[in-house]
């Protein structure tokens, strides 16, 4: 059974003195089993955010707890997907060699890691390429490893940061559908932090929406589609593009009904720059 993750009154800063503030103050809760988005503007905290969930970052205030564990380093319990799949795999390895590892780290039983890895690589469709190393393979393929080795993992948690960011369209469906699938599968509880909002709110049991820098929640937004979802008859759905169409606004930072408003006059006195235009 998976855990709830919290994360309360969350601060970090860099530099020194703590002068560069990459998340004010973030607070939410991922529910056990729930699949959780995070959007928001380009640089507004979200790697720095997940870093701090994964206990790779300490906070510099607040805290992020596994159920009653408040995480400190990265727990057992809990496996990453980064979007850069060239650096996650061991190129020396073979892709099965790649998935394994983490379970000999956990002396897993020897059989039950071979059954683990097998039915991991069955599940991302690359069984056939078990014995191949990640040169091998297309950048969609070593993504798929990667996945692969997080499930056959099995964590309570799984953190993917923009894991299809570089991938084609295709192959990125077809991965969507199945971390959707093995999430439900094994009631892995999934934190997925995304530029894209098409992807958010097609994935997502409910969408975190941080604001600009420093990062704060600037609203949670509940998903209630029906599940399963499909690519073509979800996206379909006016309920999805209602959504679509609140987050893309609330990520932008403008309500509804000011979608493109002509560009305010500068104030009396103040230059106007290009560099003051915000998109
Ligand atoms: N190691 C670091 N040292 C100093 N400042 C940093 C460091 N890492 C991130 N920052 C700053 O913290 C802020 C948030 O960065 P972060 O990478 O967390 O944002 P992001 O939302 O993931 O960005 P993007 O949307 O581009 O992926 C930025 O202003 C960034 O410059």
């Amino acid at each position: 059974m998976s855990m709830t993750l919290s994360v309360s009154h969350l601060r970090r800063s860099y530099g020194r003195d703590g002068a560069d503030v990459a998340i004010a103050d973030v607070d939410f809760t991922v529910r056990r089993g729930e699949f959780l988005c995070v959007v928001g503007p380009s640089g507004c905290g979200k790697t720095t955010l997940l870093k701090c969930l994964s206990g790779l970052l300490p906070p510099s205030s607040g805290e992020v707890r596994l159920g009653e564990k408040v995480i400190e380093e990265p727990p057992d319990e809990l496996a990453m997907v980064f979007q850069d799949y060239s650096r996650s795999l061991y190129p020396w390895l073979t892709v099965e060699q790649n998935v394994v590892l983490p379970l000999k780290a956990r002396r897993v039983p020897r059989a039950e890691r071979t059954d683990r890895t097998r039915e991991a690589l069955a599940a991302v469709g690359l069984l056939q390429a078990r014995t191949k190393r990640p040169y091998q393979l297309s950048g969609g393929m070593q993504q798929r490893v990667a996945i692969a080795r997080a499930l056959a993992y099995r964590p309570e948690i799984l953190l993917m940061d923009e894991p299809f960011a570089s991938i084609d369209a295709q192959t990125r469906a077809e991965l969507e559908d199945l971390t959707l699938r093995t999430r439900d599968l094994f009631g892995i509880t999934v934190l997925f932090v995304t530029h894209d909002i098409d992807e958010a709110v097609y994935l997502s049991d409910r969408v975190v929406i941080l604001s600009p820098s420093p990062a704060t929640v600037a609203e949670i937004v509940d998903v209630d589609l029906p599940r399963p979802r499909d690519q073509i008859s979800t996206k379909e759905l006016p309920e999805f593009a209602a959504l679509r169409g609140h987050v893309f606004r609330a990520v932008r930072n403008r309500p509804a009904g000011t979608d493109d408003p002509e560009p305010p006059e500068p104030a009396q006195g103040a230059a106007a720059r290009p560099g003051n235009v915000r998109t």
